[in-house]
């Protein structure tokens, strides 16, 4: 079996008086495909974000790699291999596709050409046909595979998307699907946050569930998904 990547312990986060989070723990294994599930307003994003250093959780303990992520800023855990997208794409409206890319790649700092490897990274995701586009002339497919362009830029140990198929058609949430296993076969772990449950099945090998900000099912897809609790959780019966 392969080594820890991401280990979360205790992760808690609080708004006011509000517990968004109640000491959450998650261990995800190098290259593993999982999918975190639940209701509106569960945690999901707020778990992410916590992890990402989007937000800075009031408790717990969160390693990649074996190392501490803790007080880091975004940006540091990036280039500790950490990438995720957002529920809404966030492109440099300005900036042509090409140089939304170039600009992870050259914060990665590793490839001797960051044009090449960020056409590379956009004919990954099928976009290069579009490379000197502005964001604002694609269409919602395609800026969700520009989004996932700039993720794959940063050569992420680990890449959490969060609703990348809100709001897509049936054969749109496939190609995004078909582009995330690309990229997990290529070793990348991946967190698939996601309502759309036909994407998640025939995606996530493991299911971990959130309600009411904690975690309470995590598991093989089908054993979680035939628990009680779960069903209850979705048909709002807690
Ligand atoms: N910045 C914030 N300030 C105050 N409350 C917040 C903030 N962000 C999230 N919350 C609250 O925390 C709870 C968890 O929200 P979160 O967005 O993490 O849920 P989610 O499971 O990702 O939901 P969804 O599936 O709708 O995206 C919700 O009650 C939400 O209103």
């Amino acid at each position: 079996m392969s080594e820890v990547l991401l280990k979360a312990e205790g992760v808690g986060k609080r708004f006011g008086g509000f517990v968004a989070l109640h000491q959450v723990d998650i261990e995800l294994r190098a290259g593993e495909r999982l999918g975190l599930i639940g209701p509106n307003g569960s945690g999901k994003s707020t778990f992410v974000n916590c992890i990402s250093g989007d937000f800075a959780a009031h408790d717990g303990k969160v390693t990649l790699g074996g190392a501490v992520l803790d007080g880091l800023k975004p940006h540091r855990r990036a280039r500790l291999g950490l990438a995720r997208t957002f529920q809404l794409p966030q492109p440099f409206g300005s900036l042509s596709v090409l140089e939304n890319v170039r600009v992870p790649v050259l914060f990665a700092g590793q490839a001797p050409s960051a044009t090449a490897r960020a056409l590379e990274c956009l004919e990954q995701v099928e976009l290069a046909g579009k490379a000197d586009c502005l964001p604002k002339e694609l269409t919602q497919v395609e800026l969700r595979r520009l989004e996932l362009a700039r993720a794959i830029a940063l050569n992420p140990k680990l890449l959490i998307a969060d609703e990348a198929m809100a709001g897509l058609s049936n054969a749109e949430v496939d190609q995004i699907i078909a582009l995330l296993f690309r990229l997990n076969a290529a070793g990348t772990a991946i967190i698939m946050i996601e309502h759309i449950m036909r994407a998640v099945t025939a995606f996530a090998e493991r299911l971990v569930v959130f309600v009411a900000g904690r975690k309470i099912a995590d598991g093989p897809p089908r054993a979680v998904l035939a628990l009680r609790d779960v069903e209850d959780a979705y048909l709002g019966r807690q």
